[in-house]
């Protein structure tokens, strides 16, 4: 089975990532004993991705992949973009949805899930795959599954916001599933050429 190091810290994404790479062994950095932070001063998630992919790469001395991900709300420009994950000062999902709710103050929008998986290799290969899940901010919060932002984050077209999903139902339409998609396309492709 092909292993590959996932360079992220978040419980949550590498169960998710896990999953859906079933076929593949993936190792966390725990597995790596890499303890150090990863500075993620880029300003666009496949920035941040490839910095993080890079980082471990370089450690590890083998192929490393990780994941950017974040929150773009139509009303608010795009924020909180890259800096989803620490927008409010407390950096907790709940005083990050907080933040979000109080800067549309009732309003609706239409939003995004972005994800952007960056593959780096030691030969110097460096790829990103990214996927997208188009859904709605909404001003209750609703479900208790996923992490983030799931509990605002409505998909009309199933009436439920990604925290009211199973893991399942999620990563069978999230913006992770569309980005590792693409990325075992590439590789199946890769695989089949050698
Ligand atoms: O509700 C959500 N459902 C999702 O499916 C999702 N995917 C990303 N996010 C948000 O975006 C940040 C990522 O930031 P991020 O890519 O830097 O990851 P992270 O810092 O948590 O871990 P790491 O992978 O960098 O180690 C996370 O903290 C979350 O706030 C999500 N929120
Ligand atoms: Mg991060």
């Amino acid at each position: 089975m092909k292993e590959l190091i996932l360079a992220s810290n978040n419980a949550h994404k590498v169960e998710e990532i896990k999953s859906i790479l079933s076929d593949y062994n993936i190792l966390t950095l725990k597995d790596i004993n890499f303890t150090d932070e990863i500075i993620e001063d880029g300003l666009t998630f496949e920035e941040n991705a490839l910095i993080k992919a890079r980082t471990i790469s370089k450690y590890s001395g083998k192929t490393a992949i990780a994941d950017d991900s974040g929150l773009s709300v139509e009303l608010l420009e795009g924020r909180p973009g890259v800096y989803s994950a620490r927008y409010s000062k407390e950096q907790t999902d709940a005083k990050n949805i907080e933040k979000v709710l109080s800067e549309l103050d009732g309003k609706k929008s239409k939003a995004k899930f972005v994800s952007v998986i960056a593959l780096v290799k030691p030969d110097g290969t460096e790829l990103t795959f990214r996927g997208e899940c188009h859904g709605e901010i909404i001003s209750e919060q609703r479900g208790n599954n996923g992490f983030g932002y799931d509990p605002i984050f409505y998909v009309p077209s199933l009436e439920k916001t990604f925290a009211e999903l199973s893991s399942d139902e999620k990563n069978s339409i999230s913006h992770r599933k569309e980005s590792l998609e693409k990325f075992s396309k590439f590789l199946k492709e890769e695989n089949n050429e050698n």
